[in-house]
């Protein structure tokens, strides 16, 4: 895997991010799983981050990509081509990164060495030399376009395409309203809204006043409020809603399975001076010392509300992955249920926008658990442009806060356990 001498200059780049193509397109991995291996021996964090770029960048224009090779091939190439990815990896760098062209297939053409050359040569030639460009605004892969089209129109549909082509801005959540911060604008209390760039020179992140976290993913605490009982924050890794919760005076016990990921979380503490108990375990076998007056299940999912950062869930959210994450939701539902106390709250969050992993779940939830009630959403808990939906729960959308900068697809419902 390491980088050998002979490699021409840019090539180990090139190379990750086909490894990383082929981890996300061919074996489902998510693209950030796929990272540490398939950039191994690559020593510089420079030629990491553009094989992690031109991988991303890739996946956000794949189906227009595709669309220019189709049209520049007499037979269709396979979808697992290697010379289909070596023209995606070669277009996207000189139409979406700027790459000059002869950069761009220079270093790509290594990646067929032995095969099909040539091809690839005379279809980039012949596409850049026409003057071929990619839209302005990307078209969706056509399962997806059709699930969310079907799930929530075909405007939503619309704003999700448009969303892939615009960078999301940074949210930031304040530890406390006296907080200090860079310029930006706030949306809602305790929240500030600025322009994507390097978190770690603006003012207040050495101090810890704040973190990062988009304002959707930050409505499930928010949800919960103020508070100085025992709250447990399950599946809380890297920790943005725990950290909410302890600014908010709760005594937190994150639970989360991945030791990798907690390690973010026991980062943040430090510097943000917060106190949470924080305990790697599998919710499925750990229990509660006692029931609790809050409890969050932030459930893992599709994750395919996040796809303006993490694109790879365009392409491999397939039907089954939907059915498996949505299973497992309902067993870490049925266990969190048992530990919310008499009169306590629950509150159910899934940054999906598969209707199976949020509404349908939940629907199925309140249908067999009698003790457990909704609490509805204000319309004043919640930022202007996002609005309760009329059941009481809450769902963010493409679209959303579209020209403050959008939000991630949420759902959230807060229930209350009866006394
Ligand atoms: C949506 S993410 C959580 C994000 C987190 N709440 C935050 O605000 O930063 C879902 C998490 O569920 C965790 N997870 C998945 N299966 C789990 C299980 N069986 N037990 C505990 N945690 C689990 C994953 O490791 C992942 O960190």
């Amino acid at each position: 895997m390491a980088s050998r001498p002979s490699d021409p200059p840019g090539f180990p780049a090139r190379r990750a991010a086909l490894r990383l193509l082929d981890a996300v397109l061919r074996q489902g991995l998510a693209l950030e799983q796929a990272l540490p291996r398939a950039t191994q021996g690559i020593e510089r964090a420079d030629d990491r981050a553009l094989a992690h770029a031109i991988a991303a960048e890739t996946l956000r224009r794949l189906p227009d990509l595709d669309a220019l090779i189709d049209s520049a091939t007499r037979q269709r190439l396979p979808d697992d081509a290697k010379a289909r990815f070596a023209l995606r990896i070669a277009l996207v760098q000189t139409l979406a990164l700027g790459t000059p062209p002869h950069a761009a297939i220079a270093t790509v053409l290594p990646l067929v060495e032995g095969g099909p050359r040539k091809l690839v040569h005379g279809v980039f030639g012949a596409l850049t030399r026409g003057g071929a460009t990619l839209p302005e605004v990307p078209a969706l892969p056509a399962a997806v376009a059709e699930r969310w089209a079907m799930a929530w129109g075909e405007d939503v549909a619309a704003a999700a395409a448009r969303a892939i082509a615009v960078p999301p801005p940074l949210d930031l959540s304040l530890q406390r309203d006296d907080a200090e911060k860079p310029e930006g604008v706030s949306l809602l209390p305790r929240h500030l809204r600025r322009e994507p760039g390097n978190v770690t020179e603006l003012p207040g992140f050495s101090t810890g006043d704040w973190w990062v976290q988009d304002l959707a993913a930050s409505l499930p605490a928010r949800l919960i409020g103020r508070g100085t009982g025992v709250a447990l924050d399950l599946c809380a890794a890297p920790g943005g809603k725990a950290l909410q919760l302890a600014a908010a005076g709760w005594q937190v016990t994150a639970v989360d399975v991945s030791a990798r990921r907690l390690a973010r979380l026991h980062e943040n503490l430090a510097r943000t001076g917060l106190e949470a108990k924080v305990v790697t375990a599998d919710l499925r076998q750990w229990s509660p010392p006692a029931p609790a007056d809050a409890v969050l299940l932030d459930a893992p999912c599709s994750a395919t509300g996040i796809f303006r950062r993490h694109p790879d869930v365009l392409h491999r959210t397939r039907p089954q992955l939907i059915a498996d994450m949505a299973a497992l939701q309902t067993a870490l539902l049925d266990r969190a249920a048992g530990w919310v106390k008499p009169g306590g709250t629950l509150v159910y969050a899934t940054c999906s926008l598969e209707p199976e992993e949020g509404e349908e779940q939940l629907g199925r939830f309140l249908a067999r658990d009698g003790r457990f009630s909704l609490d509805p959403v204000q319309a004043d808990e919640l930022p202007a442009g996002i609005a309760p939906a009329a059941q009481g729960w809450v769902r963010t959308l493409p679209g959303m806060l579209e020209a403050e900068g959008g939000c991630d697809g949420f759902f959230i419902a807060r229930l209350r356990r009866d006394s």
